[in-house]
């Protein structure tokens, strides 16, 4: 049974991880981590990430499973690497800089993805695909979550924008319209939309003047993210340092 240490506990995803968790029998959520005194969530302890040697000490994780935020998850992170405790990340928002990661997967597994639906992940092959196919056709990209989202674009749109440019696709990233001038052909739009509740959608349009395909996903609850991060960390837990990637964890 592998041992789960969360990060993020008291947040939207860290409570959906302890949900998803109790129907499983391969993942044991030890204990939590948030900015929080020490308390309880479901049964599951949650200490202070001032204390957090002390929790990695005494609750002895085999993985951090992290929904934080960039600051929060660069300190869970560079601790557990010190711990030799394996990280996976599904924080956002993070700037280029990788180096925590980088040298954190010197000594422990590290799997970071920016999104763990697996739909998602054949959205990305599909988007790759298309965009291949069909050289010189507009790309327009939009995602739409809860209001409660701290960054922007999402995560998994800036994955969708490296694929489709990789793709051959355009990659001069416009940040909604404004103004006065017609599209570029280099361009790609880019639409973030914040509203109520809602778990994640995104969408790529591809078009000419002939023709339309809408490539889209919606995830229906944060369960859907849970469940692939606990698979993460199943799949990553005992592995050899170094970087890994969730489609690794689903093509097995
Ligand atoms: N990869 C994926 O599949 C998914 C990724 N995400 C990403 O996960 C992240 C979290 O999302 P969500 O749960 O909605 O966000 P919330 O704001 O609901 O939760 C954030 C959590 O981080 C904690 N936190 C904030 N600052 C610190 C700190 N300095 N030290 C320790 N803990 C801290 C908060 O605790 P408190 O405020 O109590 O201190 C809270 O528990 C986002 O970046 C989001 O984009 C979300 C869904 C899926
Ligand atoms: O903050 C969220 O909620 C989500 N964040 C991830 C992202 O930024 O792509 C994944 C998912 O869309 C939900």
């Amino acid at each position: 049974m592998t041992r789960v240490l969360v990060g993020g506990v008291t947040g939207r995803m860290g409570r959906a991880v302890i949900a998803a968790a109790s129907d499983r029998d391969d993942v044991n959520i030890v204990a939590g981590v948030s900015r929080d005194p020490p308390g309880e969530i479901d049964g599951v302890p949650t200490e202070s990430a001032a204390d957090l040697e002390a929790a990695l000490s005494e609750y002895d994780p085999d993985v951090l499973v992290d929904f934080s935020t960039p600051d929060a998850s660069r300190t869970l992170v560079a601790a557990c690497a010190d711990a030799d405790v394996a990280c996976v990340v599904g924080t956002t928002g993070f700037d280029d800089d990788e180096s925590v990661f980088r040298e954190a997967s010197e000594s422990v597994p590290v799997l970071v993805a920016s999104n763990f639906s697996r739909g998602v992940q054949a959205l990305l092959r599909a988007v790759e695909g298309a965009v291949s196919d069909l050289p010189g056709y507009d790309v327009e990209l939009t995602e739409t979550h809860h209001n409660g989202k701290r960054d922007a674009p999402s995560g998994t749109a800036k994955t969708l924008l490296d694929r489709i440019a990789a793709a051959g696709g355009p990659d001069e990233r416009v940040h909604g319209r404004e103004g006065d001038a017609p599209r570029q052909p280099d361009e790609i739009g880019v639409h973030a939309r914040r509203a109520g509740g809602i778990a994640g959608e995104h969408e790529v349009l591809i078009a000419n003047d002939h023709e339309e395909l809408r490539l889209s996903h919606r995830a229906a609850d944060r369960g859907v993210f849970a469940d692939g991060a606990l698979d993460a960390a199943a799949w990553v837990t005992g592995r050899h340092p170094g970087r890994y990637e969730f489609s690794e964890v689903i093509s097995e």
